[in-house]
């Protein structure tokens, strides 16, 4: 089994990339090891503070943050990090190379319950000629990230990584620390009878998602012919991760729940890392407008629909919107 740095070698990634994506692995070796504390740890609770979109914030969104947000600066390599929890973009050093998106913790519902949640993260080159302190330095589309990748603090810690060489798993041996090669070039079959949706809004759902979806669970009475199983994890994490193993369709759709906020995902953060996992391993990754990594950002905190996973059924649920 191989460490993760000469893995990364053999696929061509630039030395200084390979450091930066161990400094931010070491963050999560922190935080695998203050999620296998659980309710030892004391960072389980809620804070009494919200994040910049209004969600109260858990002690480990917080801790997470920090710990990420301290490694990647202090690192030399990066010139500004945006994250979920801080309100804009944070300047690092005026030289460094690359920026840096990450969604620190991710489920944060799943964290009291003892359930799956992980790190997202992503990374691009920052373009010439503006300060770190500028956050125009993050709206490039999708397509400009050199890699993506999440890290699932599951019963063992594993992390799906690209560079745009195929997605790869990766899992933490807690014995020596290292994230180890377990699975190269992931793939998403093109055919599957799993999907996932959180069911609850169904009502608030635009009218060519209601039809999809109600002719997936008619099953071998409706129109599909067969029966689909459904999953929700509720951690955007732990439902690509599912998907990546072992195919399934996953969408957060736009809903008029709240007509000021008609989508959850966030673009930067969740959106374009899973999007480049899920390319990189066959699948499609889409709103029902066109493909999530060619979306020219407008903002750093933006939020976006998801349809992702097995490519024949992404074009399924599209043709709903014809
Ligand atoms: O509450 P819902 O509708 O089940 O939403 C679940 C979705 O919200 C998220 O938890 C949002 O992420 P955060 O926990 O980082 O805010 C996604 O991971 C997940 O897909
Ligand atoms: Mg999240
Ligand atoms: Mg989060």
């Amino acid at each position: 089994m191989q460490r993760i740095a000469p893995a990364l070698r053999e696929d061509n990634v630039p030395l200084d990339l390979i450091s930066l994506i161990k400094t931010i692995l070491a963050a999560t070796k922190e935080i695998s090891f203050r999620v296998g504390q659980g309710q030892l740890s004391g960072v389980l609770g809620s804070t009494l503070d919200e994040n910049i979109q209004g969600e109260v914030q858990k002690q480990l969104d917080v801790v997470a943050n920090q710990l990420f947000k301290d490694i990647t600066l202090e690192s030399g390599f990066v010139k500004a990090i945006s994250s979920e929890e801080e309100d804009t973009s944070v300047a690092g050093n005026e030289d460094g190379k690359y920026i840096v998106s990450f969604d620190p913790l991710d489920g944060s519902s799943n964290i009291e319950i003892n359930s799956l949640i992980g790190t997202i993260f992503s990374i691009m080159e920052a373009p010439e000629g503006m300060s770190a302190d500028n956050p125009d330095l993050f709206k490039q589309p999708g397509t400009a990230q050199v890699c993506a990748g999440y890290v699932l603090y599951g019963p063992s810690t594993m992390l799906a990584l690209t560079t745009g060489a195929g997605t790869h798993f990766y899992t933490l041996d807690k014995t020596h620390g290292s994230y180890m090669l377990t699975e190269r070039n992931v793939k998403i079959a093109a055919e599957t009878s799993e999907f996932a949706i959180n069911m609850s809004n169904q009502r608030f759902w635009q009218a060519p998602m209601q039809g999809y979806i109600n002719d997936l669970v008619a099953g071998s009475d409706g129109p599909r012919e067969r029966n689909f199983n459904m999953r929700w994890i509720a951690a955007m994490v732990g439902d690509v991760h599912r998907v990546l193993v072992r195919g399934g369709i996953f969408t957060y759709p736009a809903d008029n729940r709240n007509p000021n906020k008609p989508n959850k995902l966030r673009l930067m953060y969740e959106a374009n890392p899973m999007s480049f996992l899920v390319e990189q391993a066959g699948g499609l990754s889409v709103t029902s407008e066109g493909r999530i990594m060619e979306i020219q950002p407008t903002d750093i905190h933006q939020r976006v629909e998801v349809i992702l996973g097995a490519k024949n059924e992404v074009e399924k649920c599209l043709s709903y919107y014809k």
